[in-house]
């Protein structure tokens, strides 16, 4: 095969959409042996990346295995296996229902089986379980599997506040990037136009051009037309405004709820974003301020978190009938997970840790009322008498 001909020229609706500074080139070179996809996860986020990966695989037969392993929590739904209705019905009735997934997407309760001889894992589960999945597959994973983390939380433990795609490359060995960005699951599943953002280290032992994943690789499998994909290098600030903005949704939820309006929202929206930006600033400065601004993954997914998403609506709940947070995530979510409630006790404990509490008045304000009953009307003064600006 010529240089020219074993190189794809993807649709420019493919790689070509939007501004990209990854990808200026539209040829993708066919892979020597097609790239082998798993997803780990299959809740609500999880079954829709499956979604969009598995199109894409099945797309490009050039470049990726076209059958897609999608690694499920297994679960009996009124008697019947949760794996055996994705795989007979394609649909993830308990997590993304009414939404008909690809026939190429095959849903496996094994999770040591559903890596076998893979080439890329995308991680896409509730972070609170990353450690067990791990722990489980420790040793089942080749040094050269690449892998993307699509959650959106924290590690904290004897190594201090860790991005959940560094815990992944300590565990297992593997290098890995992240996805995020202003994504509500149900909006992309229902494939309505979004942005997101997608963040990879080339490693030192990279393999060379169709013998390993590279951004164009990574465009290749997660950019859809309804789904559009920025290739960067800022791992750190995506994954930070990922799992920081959960935190600041819970804080709009409490001022809605409490009835308070939009002026109360938007400025629960600014200090949350200044303490993103602070956060990152502080403990991991490889992170990059206009990533903040300028992708998805920075302020627009602080905004459609705020707008519409689960942690709002819990922390909405919260207000609204007294409940405690983990009650009306039960009555709300069906199983899925609001993030938020798990992250600001990490944060807290690694501010504790460090000294720095005062610092991040807003986190530690969503901490104590989540945590600590504290009363959500005080909100304001919580944040103003912890003002750094106040003399
Ligand atoms: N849902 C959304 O709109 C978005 C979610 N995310 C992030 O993606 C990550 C995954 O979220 P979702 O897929 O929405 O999950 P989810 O919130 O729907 O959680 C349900 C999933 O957790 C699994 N699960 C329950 N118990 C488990 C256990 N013991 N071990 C392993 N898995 C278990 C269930 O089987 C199910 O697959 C989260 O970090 C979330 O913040 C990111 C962007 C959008
Ligand atoms: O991360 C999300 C949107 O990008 C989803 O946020 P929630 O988990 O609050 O629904």
């Amino acid at each position: 095969m010529s240089a020219a001909a074993d190189r794809l020229n993807l649709t420019s609706g493919h790689l070509n959409a939007g501004r990209k500074r990854s990808s200026s080139s539209v040829s993708l070179r066919a892979a020597e042996k097609p790239f082998k996809v798993t997803v780990i996860g299959s809740g609500n986020w999880g079954t829709t990346i499956a979604k969009v990966v598995a199109e894409n695989c099945k797309g490009y037969p050039e470049v990726f295995a076209p059958e897609v392993q999608m690694w499920v929590f297994e679960e009996d739904i009124n008697g019947e296996k949760l794996t055996e209705i994705i795989n007979t019905r394609h649909q993830n009735v308990k997590y993304l229902p009414n939404i008909t997934l690809p026939d190429n997407l095959v849903a496996n309760p094994d999770l040591i089986d559903s890596v076998k001889d893979v080439d890329i894992i995308v991680f896409n589960i509730p972070h609170q379980f990353l450690p067990r999945i791990c722990n489980q597959l420790k040793g089942h994973v080749d040094r050269h599997v690449r892998a993307i983390s699509c959650l959106k939380g924290f590690e904290v433990g004897a190594n201090g506040v860790q991005l959940l795609s560094s815990y992944i490359t300590e565990e297992l060995g593997i290098q890995c990037g992240a996805l995020s960005g202003a994504n509500i699951a149900t909006e992309v599943a229902q494939e309505h136009w979004s942005e997101t953002t997608v963040a990879y280290h080339i490693p030192k032992d990279f393999r060379g051009e169709g013998k390993d994943v590279d951004h164009k690789v990574l465009k290749a499998l997660f950019h859809r037309p309804y789904f559009h994909v920025s290739v960067i290098e800022d791992v750190a600030g995506i994954s930070i405004c990922g799992a920081l903005k959960n935190v600041v949704a819970l804080g709009c939820g409490f001022v809605e709820g409490l009835g308070w309006g939009n002026n109360a929202s938007a400025a629960i929206q600014r200090v949350g974003l200044g303490e993103i930006i602070r956060f990152g600033q502080m403990f991991f400065p490889e992170s990059r301020e206009e990533t903040y601004y300028q992708e998805s993954a920075g302020v627009a997914d602080l905004i459609t978190t705020c707008a519409g998403g689960r942690n709002v609506k819990v922390a909405r709940l919260m207000a609204t009938s007294g409940k405690d947070a983990w009650e009306c995530e039960k009555e709300l979510l069906n199983g899925q997970s609001a993030q938020g409630l798990i992250t600001c006790k990490e944060v807290h404990e690694w501010l504790e840790t460090c000294g720095s509490v005062e610092d991040f008045p807003l986190f530690e304000a969503v901490y104590q009322i989540v945590y600590n009953n504290y009363p959500m009307k005080n909100l304001p003064d919580m944040i103003e008498e912890l003002d750094l600006h106040e003399d």
